[in-house]
């Protein structure tokens, strides 16, 4: 991945464990980083190398995916402070994203029902204007639900769950 700028630590690294989008241990992931502004709204720097690669100079369009799926997350998790899980994502590829260029995710919550969260996302650039869009819904995880998510799972996915809500919020 290019460009190191925004991937200042987090306090407590252990928190996001192994997580493909943020943990900064994973030196195979994509170790985003985030923000917020007054309105909710959760954003990302991401700038991909051909490590990423589908077509040459494009990045795989599961990437894009994962991605906005990741800042998704993030903007589930800081508008309702519970941890959840992705339970629909419909994207929208409007043009290629490249390598090697900067680009900014941004996420916002649009509704809440119960347990499920809608949201929109975006990758867009400076010069290349919009490039995917999303809409997404994620299901909040009670502690019940939480159980449930985790049958079959290690006995650490709680507690990285635990380690990762008092971090984030
Ligand atoms: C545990 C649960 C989420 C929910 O199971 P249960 O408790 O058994 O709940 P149940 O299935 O009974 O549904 C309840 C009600 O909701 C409804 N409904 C459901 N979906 C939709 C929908 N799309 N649209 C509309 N409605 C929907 C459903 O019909 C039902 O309605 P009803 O009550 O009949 O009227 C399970 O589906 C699961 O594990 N899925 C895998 C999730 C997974 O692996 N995701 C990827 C990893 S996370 C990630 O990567 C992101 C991330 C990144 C970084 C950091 C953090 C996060």
């Amino acid at each position: 991945m290019d460009g190191d700028s925004h991937r200042a630590p987090p306090p407590d690294p252990a928190a996001y464990g192994n997580c493909f989008g943020c943990a900064p241990g994973n030196v195979r992931g994509l170790r985003l980083t985030f923000r917020h502004d007054e309105a909710g709204r959760i954003s990302t720097d991401v700038c991909l190398g051909r490590d990423f690669e589908s077509f040459p100079g494009i990045i795989h369009g599961g990437i894009v995916a994962t991605v906005l799926d990741e800042v998704l997350a993030r903007a589930s998790l800081h508008a309702c402070r519970l941890p959840s899980m992705t339970v629909g994502l419909r994207l929208r590829y409007v043009k290629a994203t490249r390598t090697g260029q900067p680009y900014v995710a941004i996420a916002e919550v649009q509704s809440r029902d119960g347990d499920l969260v809608r949201l929109t996302g975006r990758l867009e650039s400076a010069t290349d204007g919009l490039v995917a869009v999303a809409d997404a819904t994620f299901m909040l995880l009670d502690p019940a639900r939480m159980d449930a998510a985790r049958q079959g799972l290690p006995e650490e996915t709680l507690e990285s769950f635990k380690r990762y809500m008092r971090e984030v919020t």
